[in-house]
């Protein structure tokens, strides 16, 4: 077998030691725990990382290197064949400008959906009481402050843009609060996979939802799907949740939503301009806010690491990937 080496871009927290087990298999374990994009792409030229067959990136070591655009995909050493990614959304990877260069490209579905689906749902229940008003107040010695009632789940339609695991999650735990599940795609999920959720168009979606939740992957087709023009179709008084990307949501937009009270409350992990928050959302009692950690716990972190390890060495020992991403499984005939 020819060299096949791997390299570690970031820090690994939870799999330290099974990420010095692939060296069983890889015929060398290279490290960029830190730097900057200069000093990455000089590394890349100057044939630091040749042989380099398979890597290990993730969202958190975005900051390091910067987007996988072309520019950067460009330059990674000849013999790199397979992007193992840790994060279930990867917009931050050119995955058209790594398919023509032959490069397979994996994320970490599955090993996120629990985790982000309780907070989509810690959100929910939080939007649905407004109780940031109540956190607010409480933390300001002002013991109610401005209280006022909630709602409750049950009984109300909740509206799942994006019914894939993480959707599915959702809908499942939203059932145990006697919620409705209705659910948008571009294709109908089969039967099995609907668990009895209704398929709906989206403008239907947005008519008819108490409540939105947004799971679905953030790509130039999905930017801003929520904006002017969909706030206006949706019920009065609509409860939004946003657990997948921030730029699906025209920020502005749902600031004016929520001043408006179009939207009654929202709950945000995601934002349009991490880690920059649109003060309109910082000011208003009726937005319930994190700092994106859907998927912040020691289980999921150790579950997403040994995942893209998996894919690591399946790419290694096999020249296959278990979790590539799908626009890749459609198109594998060009890779
Ligand atoms: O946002 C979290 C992820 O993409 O895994």
């Amino acid at each position: 077998m020819s060299q096949r080496a791997a390299l570690l871009i970031g820090k690994l927290s939870h799999a330290r030691k099974e990420w010095q087990e692939c060296a069983q298999v890889a015929s060398k374990l290279h490290e960029y725990p830190d730097g900057n994009r200069e000093d990455f792409i000089s590394k890349c030229k100057s044939g630091e990382f040749d042989n380099v067959f398979a890597l290990y990136r993730s969202n958190d070591s975005n900051p390091i290197t910067g987007d996988f655009n072309s520019e950067l995909v460009e330059v990674l050493p000849k013999s790199l064949k397979f992007i193992c990614h840790n994060g279930a959304g990867y917009n931050n990877i050119d995955v058209t400008a790594c398919t023509k260069r032959g490069i397979q490209v994996s994320s970490t579905p599955i090993a996120v959906d629990d985790a982000t689906a309780d907070v989509a749902i810690f959100l929910m229940l939080g939007a649905l009481r407004n109780i940031k008003q109540s956190f607010m107040a409480v933390n300001a010695g002002k013991w109610r402050g401005n209280f006022a009632l909630g709602h409750d789940p049950k009984n109300k339609t909740l509206g799942i843009l994006g019914m894939g695991g993480i959707g599915s999650a959702v809908a499942h735990r939203a059932k145990a609060f006697g919620m409705k599940i209705q659910y948008h795609n571009r294709n109908r999920l089969p039967e099995k996979k609907e668990a009895g959720a209704k398929y709906v168009s989206f403008e239907e979606l947005l008519k008819t939802s108490d409540v939105l939740s947004l799971n679905l992957a953030l790509n130039p087709s999905t930017k801003h799907i929520i904006g002017k023009d969909q706030f206006a179709q949706m019920k009065n008084g609509v409860v939004i949740v946003n657990t997948a990307r921030g730029p699906l949501i025209d920020e502005a937009a749902l600031v004016d939503a929520l001043k408006s009270g179009k939207v009654w409350t929202v709950g945000l992990d995601v934002f349009e301009e991490e880690p920059k928050i649109h003060p309109g959302l910082l000011e208003c009692e009726n937005a319930v806010l994190l700092p994106h950690v859907g998927t912040g716990t020691f289980e999921t972190q150790r579950d997403m690491e040994l995942l893209v390890l998996d894919n690591l060495k399946s790419a290694i020992q096999h020249e296959k990937l278990l979790t590539q991403v799908p626009e890749q499984k459609k198109d594998k005939a060009n890779i």
